[in-house]
């Protein structure tokens, strides 16, 4: 919702794609969301700049292994910068910059098969909350956005809305998102 917020455009893309697949009255239901691939691409472009677990779960290296010609040698605890890697400039065009259209007509996904791309990590250790997390961001924010107009607070605009971050072992804002719901 912060992202939308401070990017208007996208909030304005997201209610029209809603209003004409959904319609004025109805409200977004699971089995709806297919049929949203701007609904889904905002999700993805929110998990590629903020994910929420930044590191993933540490490692601990089971024997000496080299890679690019490091050395990770056993026992070693290995974090995985899942927040770096979805703004590295040699992965991403512009990676700073919220544009869910990059992923229209891609086939990333988050599902741990591009490893560009990994909010919920990969392999044997994925998140397993991966199925029903996706559910139920598309749900959410999709009903959010349908059901009311939203506005930020007075005196602040989409250029000084705060969007620092505060990092730990789960990455969250540092001022909470405080904004206006209007009905539709
Ligand atoms: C947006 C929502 C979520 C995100 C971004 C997320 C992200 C992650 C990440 C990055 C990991 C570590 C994966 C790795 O190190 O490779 C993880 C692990 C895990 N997640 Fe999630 N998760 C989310 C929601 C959920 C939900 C809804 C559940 C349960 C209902 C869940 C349960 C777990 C569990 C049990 C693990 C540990 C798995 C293991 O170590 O084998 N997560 N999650």
């Amino acid at each position: 919702m912060a992202e939308l917020l401070c990017n208007p455009k996208s909030l304005l893309e997201a209610r029209r794609e809603l209003q004409q697949i959904i319609g004025k009255g109805n409200v977004v239901e699971e089995s709806d969301v297919t049929r949203l691939p701007y609904l889904q691409a905002i999700v993805k472009e929110t998990l590629r700049l903020h994910p929420p677990v930044p590191f993933l779960l540490p490692r601990k290296v089971e024997a000496d292994i080299e890679i690019h010609n490091f050395v990770v040698p056993k026992d070693a605890q290995v974090l995985i910068n899942a927040w770096a890697i979805g703004r590295d400039p040699s992965i991403w065009e512009e990676p700073d910059l919220f544009h869910p259209e990059r992923f229209i007509g891609s086939d990333i996904d988050v599902k741990g098969r591009n490893f560009g791309l990994i909010p919920f990590g990969a392999g044997r250790r994925i998140c397993p909350g991966l199925p029903l997390a996706i559910r139920m961001l598309h749900l959410m924010l999709g009903r959010l956005i349908h059901s009311f107009v939203w506005e930020l607070e007075d005196g602040i605009t989409p250029e000084s809305l705060n969007m620092d971050e505060t990092y730990g072992l789960i990455l969250q804002k540092a001022q909470p998102l405080k904004i206006i719901a209007h009905s539709v």
